[in-house]
């Protein structure tokens, strides 16, 4: 087994904070044989789809890689744009901004980068710049601010599978969820605060979040729970009525039961009973993606006007506004409390002593 390490490593050398952003990734290109690769590589992986991994791969490379590619492909190709996949820029310009917004806390003692967990850039290469770079205590926050196995968990596994190769672990921690978090109950609400004021309030606000097996809750995923308490918490915020909002879960993939209620279902249904405007949010995504543009802003659109609606509105994702980042700041910052860049505490006599036994200077 050969451990991943560095061997020009200097005594007295600044350890750095690093701070890592995940998020899911996204195909490098909006045609069917980068949606097969990335595809294959998400839903091959045992926290996404829980099924006997023989009978899955059957299935998976019999039937959904042969069919689903090409049908992804055109959804991403409504949603592409020059900068490329928004999942992809809005989490590069995330980074950006929180590099500038944490030297001010910790100056060139940070580093700060974003990692996808399907695709590029990948988990291990970003981990692996950061501890180029002298990083030696390491938080990592993906950007699910409710918990998941299919989501925080996978992401943890890429992360642990990237320690298991590493010979000098660094401090870490991990930010498993934060669906109560207050800045982040803020920024959500603050934001359909300011939709308001621009376009005034429709009958129902519906809150989307992605979806996943009902299976899943009922053998203990708390994702479920913690969808409806971000809900709660967000409506409180905004001192709503009982009447005034939903809690739906949209992207069903498969054909067993998720999560319910359905978004389309609910939109389907709601004009016959009187609710005729509409404003969707999704508060489970950090950065607008396929699934909100295409199919919150435009799929759903359609079903909920078919069915007699007759005003929808979709209120954008936090995507790189300074709510978010100072959100994300502070929340890097409650999680490194004790933390601070330093000089690696080597005495004079330790270097000589380490020199003496041959160690890189
Ligand atoms: C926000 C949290 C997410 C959870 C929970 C989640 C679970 C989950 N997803 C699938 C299957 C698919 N998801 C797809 C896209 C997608 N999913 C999320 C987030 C969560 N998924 C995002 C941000 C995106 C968009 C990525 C982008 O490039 O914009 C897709 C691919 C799109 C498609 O082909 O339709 C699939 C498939 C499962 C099975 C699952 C839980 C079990
Ligand atoms: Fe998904
Ligand atoms: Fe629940």
């Amino acid at each position: 087994m050969k451990y991943n390490g560095r061997s020009d490593f200097k005594h007295g050398e600044r350890a750095k904070i690093g701070v890592l952003i995940t998020n899911l990734g996204t195909p490098e290109a909006p045609t069917k044989s980068a949606l097969r690769r990335y595809l294959g590589q998400f839903l091959s992986d045992p926290r996404v789809v829980e099924v006997p991994r023989l009978l899955w791969k059957v299935i998976l490379h019999g039937v959904i890689l042969r069919i689903r590619p090409a049908r992804s492909a055109k959804a991403y190709q409504t949603v592409w744009t020059d900068k490329g996949s928004p999942l992809m820029f809005h989490t590069q310009a995330q980074r950006d901004a929180l590099a500038v917004k944490l030297a001010d806390e910790f100056g060139d003692g940070v580093e700060v980068a974003f990692a996808m967990r399907y695709g590029q850039p990948s988990i291990h290469n970003a981990i692996e710049g950061l501890m180029q770079a002298g990083v030696r205590k390491l938080v990592v926050l993906p950007l699910y601010p409710q918990y998941s196995g299919s989501t925080s968990a996978s992401t943890f596994d890429d992360i642990a599978a990237d320690f298991t190769r590493r010979r000098w672990l660094p401090d870490f921690r991990f930010i498993s969820h934060y669906p109560d978090y207050p800045p982040y109950i803020a920024a959500v609400a603050e934001k359909i605060k300011a939709h308001w004021a621009e376009h005034g309030r429709t009958d129902k606000l519906l809150f989307s979040y992605h979806g996943v097996p009902k299976r899943y809750l009922l053998e203990g995923d708390p994702y479920h729970c913690e969808c409806y308490k971000t809900t709660r918490l967000v409506a409180e915020y905004l001192d709503l009525g009982e009447d005034e909002y939903m809690t739906t879960f949209q992207s069903r993939f498969g054909r067993e039961e998720w999560l319910q209620p359905y978004t389309d279902e609910t939109l389907k249904a709601l004009p016959a009973k009187g609710v005729k405007s509409v404003q969707m949010v999704c508060p489970g995504f950090s950065s607008d993606c396929l699934e909100t543009i295409e199919e919150i802003g435009e799929e759903n659109r359609e079903y909920f006007i078919e069915a007699g609606g007759e005003t929808y509105q979709y209120i954008e994702c936090l995507n790189a506004d300074s709510a978010h980042i100072d959100m994300m700041a502070q929340l890097v910052l409650d999680n490194t409390q004790g933390w601070q860049p330093q000089d690696l505490a080597l005495t004079t006599q330790t270097a000589q002593r380490a020199k003496e036994l041959g160690a890189a200077d």
